[in-house]
């Protein structure tokens, strides 16, 4: 859709799209010459530039930092944590809208305050496997159970 070697981003300064050339480093809000937006518009349905997610963290001992505001030090194993996380998954499986409510109750991460809400990101700025799930999920779907270094996730996309 875009011409070489044009690529599209996503400005979280000034929450919109722009456009930019790698090889010449120029950045613009305007489509290039010669672009169909409307095909390009089409295209960002399904290609999201950035995603809204919650999520629920279980870490364990081999978590990059195995500490959290339920514990200062987290011991439990990695298969420990996916069992625990399996129980969730069950309960979301009844029942998604528990999903902030769970996270809440047993996240790991400090956005367990806002139910588990990370905000809008863009691609580089989770760890690559967390965001590979979540950019492929669809608003509302609920992930399986995904691994980071931070430790195991169920994630939500909401928007
Ligand atoms: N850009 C936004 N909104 N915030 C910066 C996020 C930085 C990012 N974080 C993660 O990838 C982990 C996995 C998914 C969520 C997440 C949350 C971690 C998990 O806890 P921790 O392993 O750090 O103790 N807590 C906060 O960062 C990273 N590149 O390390």
């Amino acid at each position: 859709i875009l011409p070489e070697p044009w690529t599209i981003r996503y400005s979280r300064s000034k929450k919109r799209e722009y456009f930019f050339n790698p090889e010449t480093k120029a950045s613009q809000w305007e489509a290039p010459e010669g672009v169909d937006e409307d095909k390009l518009r089409s295209f960002l349905e399904t290609h999201p530039l950035r995603v809204r997610c919650l999520h629920l963290l279980i870490k364990h001992k081999e978590s990059r930092r195995p500490a959290s505001h339920r514990s200062e030090d987290i011991t439990i194993s990695k298969e420990e944590a996916i069992e625990e996380l399996k129980g969730y998954q069950e309960k979301l499986k009844n029942d998604p809208t528990l999903f902030e409510e769970l996270a809440k109750e047993r996240s790991d991460c400090s956005s367990f305050k806002r139910g588990g809400d990370l905000g809008y990101f863009g691609k580089g700025e989770m760890q690559p496997s967390f965001e590979k799930a979540a950019f492929k999920l669809k608003i509302n779907e609920i992930s399986d159970i995904v691994e980071s270094d931070s430790g195991v996730h169920l994630i939500k996309r909401v928007a």
